[in-house]
């Protein structure tokens, strides 16, 4: 976490886990991006400036859809707990009794009630003090805003597309090799306690079935062929060496159950905190949806051509559109450098010193 600070338009907005109105208690900021986000932060919502600015954005509630807008109440005050609750889609509460996130912000006591408008990749547009009309003059820019689903002309997305990484042939074997396996259903991990990953079934999130490519020789050809044609490219365009890959998966979304994978970051576990790009090569074109998408840039998925790869910085905000027919089949794995490798190393041995304390 970066020091408080005040903070100004164009700085990027500090990312944060604090408890929160959702039904598991806590939320996680960066997960917010890709739309647009109003912060309201105050003492107490028994103050009635800020029950009036409150009502102002019920009053709005159409606004905050939760797609292209969503509102987050910061309040310090432990009495708020009984007060505001969610009201889905798009409005919910921080519970900052600690501060934390006050602080994070730069807000001292005397700074609140202060609003911040935050736009999709997570940088402050917009910062007023509160006042009378300012809630409404909140909502009426919010208004103005241009919608998060169509991507401004002129904005590029990070990623890399490059096809015939794999040949027809060998896309073949490897779906032929799938069907022989045994799957299992695609997990996300999670934190219940600092540094300390697990993975678990989320089906309202993420719905894949998932092999391990445990043949020698798929392996062995798979490898051959990132480092011939990937790590290049990821030299080149990123300025990167990739030097390690995992996740040797073979994954599956099936449109008999709208397969599809939420809004998420690569990144934000102890477990995965190494991976720097993530590939993903589609193996057939059979199908319909399963586009990747970019949330934080806007605009509409891509869909590399079968045996073609995306690459992308396992820290952006990405999610896979459900397969409406037919089955996307993909193989999926993660690249990262030496010095990843040794924070790998260290987050592992740090992970199983806790468990065992
Ligand atoms: O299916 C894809 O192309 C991406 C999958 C993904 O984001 C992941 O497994 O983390
Ligand atoms: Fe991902």
């Amino acid at each position: 976490m970066s020091p408080a600070r005040p903070l100004f338009v164009g700085d990027p907005a500090p990312w944060f886990i604090q408890r929160c109105t959702t039904p598991f208690g806590t939320y996680s900021f960066d997960m917010a991006a890709g739309r647009h986000i109003v912060l309201f932060f105050f003492a107490s919502s028994a103050d009635p400036a800020v029950a009036a600015a409150l009502e102002t954005v019920m009053r709005n509630r159409a606004i905050m859809d939760g797609t292209n807008c969503h509102f987050f109440g910061i309040s310090t005050d432990p009495a708020d707990e009984a007060r505001l609750h969610e009201t889905l889609p798009g409005i919910r509460f921080f519970r900052d009794d600690d501060r934390k996130v006050t602080d994070l912000y730069g807000l001292s006591p005397g700074d609140v009630p202060r609003w911040f408008i935050i736009d999709p990749m997570l940088r402050v547009s917009a910062t007023w003090t509160d006042g009378p009309g300012v809630a409404q003059r909140m909502m009426d820019l919010l208004c103005r805003l241009p919608p998060v689903t169509t991507r401004p002309p002129g904005i590029p997305v990070p990623a890399l597309m490059l096809p015939d990484v794999f040949e027809p042939e060998f896309c073949q074997r490897l779906i032929a090799y799938y069907a022989a396996q045994e799957t299992r259903q695609s997990g996300v991990f999670t934190e219940r306690q600092p540094g300390q990953s697990l993975s678990v079934t989320d089906l309202g999130f993420k719905r894949r079935r998932d092999c391990t490519l445990a043949d020698r020789t798929l392996v062995g050809q798979v490898q051959a062929r990132i480092i011939r044609r990937v790590a290049p490219e990821i030299r080149k365009v990123f300025q990167f060496n990739a030097t390690q890959m995992e996740r040797l998966i073979l994954a599956c979304y099936d449109s008999s159950d709208r397969g599809c994978f939420g809004a998420h970051r690569d990144n934000t576990v102890a477990a995965a905190a190494h991976r720097r790009f993530a590939v993903s090569i589609n193996l057939n074109d059979d199908f319909e949806g399963g586009e990747l998408s970019f949330p934080e840039f806007g605009g509409p998925g891509f869909r590399p051509p079968a045996g073609g790869a995306l690459i992308f910085s396992c820290g952006l905000l990405h999610a896979v559109a459900p397969v409406t027919r037919g089955r996307r089949f993909a193989c999926l794995p993660f690249i990262y450098d030496d010095a990843a490798a040794a924070l790998k190393k260290a987050n592992r041995a740090a992970a199983a010193r806790t468990e065992i304390a």
